[in-house]
């Protein structure tokens, strides 16, 4: 039986994990990194080797050391650590759910095999049952994508009956806009002590409104301040100040998503805000341009993101 430990709440980093100019994980930079998340941000939980982290372009072996560090690092400083598992092969899926256990980790998730893929409710159940199977005691949330995985079982209908299945099932992360599904998660799921952890920053509010209970996201690595503020507000019922803060942040990703923006740009705005060096991506992905590097500074200043106050003053678009 799963340890039924404090529900996880609020908001959860996705990690990034950092990398040298050679493109090896630098683990000096994981300590700081913890530090910076809780005191500079204001976040206490973190979601290791998911999207963000790459932790599918990471080999097994350095999967297991990242997630070490993170927990190492992290020790009395950090609520939860919880550590994606997914993978396409089910043993090192396996192997990696045992040592997130051995490690003390808080909790699991795994997305769905993309390659060969499930091809309805009962297969995908199956192969999430035997990866959480392997960590007995620790807390499974499915981690919903269907943009990168291309499963596109709705999550509401996986829900259904899960914990018969997978009897440590403890939340979904779900990383996808269709708030019909989610909705139909909460409302189907009421009586169960479910998380519900929303992924998709820019539309944060209006899940909070469907009865999100917490945010696994990439910008709370940077917004992670803001996106409190905005937390804070819809707790005190002050729905115009958390439309407020939720627009700042979407004027944001809204300019950066057209400038193109996924883990690549997101390692080189995190170096920027948090002056941590994130380093490059692995292939294949490629590192973030000069261009939107400077473009991303500019916007983060003239919306007031960056502690540095130089384009400050007088700008009518800023979010403070
Ligand atoms: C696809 C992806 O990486 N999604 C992230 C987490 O699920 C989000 O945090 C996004 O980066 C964010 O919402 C910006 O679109
Ligand atoms: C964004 C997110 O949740 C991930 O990196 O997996």
């Amino acid at each position: 039986m799963a340890s039924r430990k404090k529900k996880l709440q609020g908001l959860v980093a996705a990690t990034i994990t950092p990398m040298t100019e050679h493109g090896e994980i630098n683990f000096s930079v994981i300590g700081q990194y913890v530090d910076y998340l809780v005191e500079e941000q204001g976040v206490k939980n973190i979601f290791v080797n998911g999207t963000t982290g790459e932790g599918l372009s990471l080999s097994v072996s350095e999967r297991r050391q990242v997630a070490e560090e993170w927990m190492t690092k992290g020790r009395n400083k950090l609520d939860q650590v919880v550590i994606h598992v997914g993978a396409l092969s089910l043993k090192e899926s396996q192997e990696l759910a045992r040592h997130a256990a051995e490690i003390g980790a808080d909790g699991i998730a795994v997305i769905a095999p993309f390659f060969l893929k499930p091809w309805n409710k009962d297969v995908l159940i199956n192969f999430l049952k035997e990866v959480a199977a392997a960590a007995p005691a620790l807390p499974f949330y499915y981690y919903h994508i269907p943009a990168l995985t291309g499963v596109k079982i709705r999550a509401e209908e996986l829900l259904d009956g899960i914990q018969e299945k997978i009897p440590t099932f403890q939340g979904l992360k779900f990383s996808d806009t269709d708030l019909l599904d989610f909705g139909q998660c909460v409302d189907q799921n009421r009586e169960r002590q479910f998380a519900f952890l929303f992924g998709v920053d820019e539309q944060l509010l209006s899940a909070l409104v469907m009865g999100a209970t917490g945010a696994v996201g990439s910008t709370y690595n940077y917004l992670g301040k803001k996106t409190n503020q905005m937390l804070e507000a819809f707790e005190q019922k002050d729905f115009s100040s958390a439309l407020n803060h939720q627009f700042c942040i979407q004027r944001f990703i809204n300019f950066v998503l057209k400038l193109g923006f996924g883990v690549s740009q997101t390692k080189a705005i995190m170096t920027l805000v948090s002056g941590i060096p994130m380093g490059p991506p692995r292939p294949p992905l490629q590192r973030a341009s000069r261009e939107f590097i400077d473009e991303a500074k500019a916007s983060l200043e003239s919306l007031d993101f960056l502690s540095s106050t130089d384009l400050k003053d007088g700008n009518l678009e800023s979010c403070s």
